[in-house]
């Protein structure tokens, strides 16, 4: 496999661990990565999930959309209704991050973040659709936030990489099993930012 480069920009965490996450900014100039962002804000059907967390019923803090190949059916409980199918905007970013994560994916979950209020809590994307080691290619455009993991057995194991305008992560190999992640809240203002993470449903 070719040796992906890893760029350690202002304020990533040092020695960010590369067999869990590959960070490649600039896969997109940035005002091309402006259109793509501002054709898929106002082309998506978002939706703001209800989930269930104790007893009380929460909605989710951020807009979500989920994409797959037809013969896709959606896997969780989560997301029970069908999935939107592919768009040319969508199957142009497929088609870039594919040959560099070296996975057909077949599905895409689109989270719109209007603003430092919106927000993912720590969770880990393991649910047995994905397999045991999913590779997951994660496209970021718009604000910078920071994308945190932590170590299941050892929570004060933590890195930090900022999601950069037009940036690529992967995550993979016990990234899932043995790490969780999130994008915390914000306590400065900051403007909407659009997440793409391309995934394989088995
Ligand atoms: O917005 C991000 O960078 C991460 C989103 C995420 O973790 C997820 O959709 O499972
Ligand atoms: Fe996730």
């Amino acid at each position: 496999m070719e040796q992906l480069a890893f760029f350690p920009e202002y304020g990533q965490s040092k020695g960010l661990p590369s067999e869990l996450l590959v960070y490649l900014p600039g896969l997109f100039k940035a005002e091309e990565g402006y259109q793509i962002m501002n054709r898929l804000v106002s082309e998506t059907p978002w939706t703001q999930k209800v989930v269930r967390m104790y007893d009380k019923q929460v909605i989710t803090p951020r807009l979500s959309a989920w994409y797959a190949d037809a013969e896709t059916y959606d896997y969780t409980s989560l997301r029970k209704s069908a999935p939107n199918l592919w768009t040319p905007a969508l199957l142009k970013i497929k088609a870039m991050v594919e040959p560099i994560a070296e996975v057909s994916f077949n599905s895409v979950l689109l989270n719109y973040y209007r603003d430092g209020r919106d927000s993912v809590a720590w969770h880990s994307d393991n649910e047995t659709a994905l397999g045991s080691h999913p590779t997951i290619a994660s496209v970021t455009f718009g604000q910078v936030r920071s994308f945190d993991i932590r170590k299941k057995a050892e929570h004060q194991e933590t890195y930090s990489v900022r999601l950069e305008h037009c940036s690529l992560l992967l995550m993979k190999g016990d990234l899932q099993s043995k790490w969780e992640h999130r994008i915390a809240k914000a306590t400065k203002p900051m403007k909407p930012r659009l997440n793409l993470t391309f995934r394989v449903v088995i």
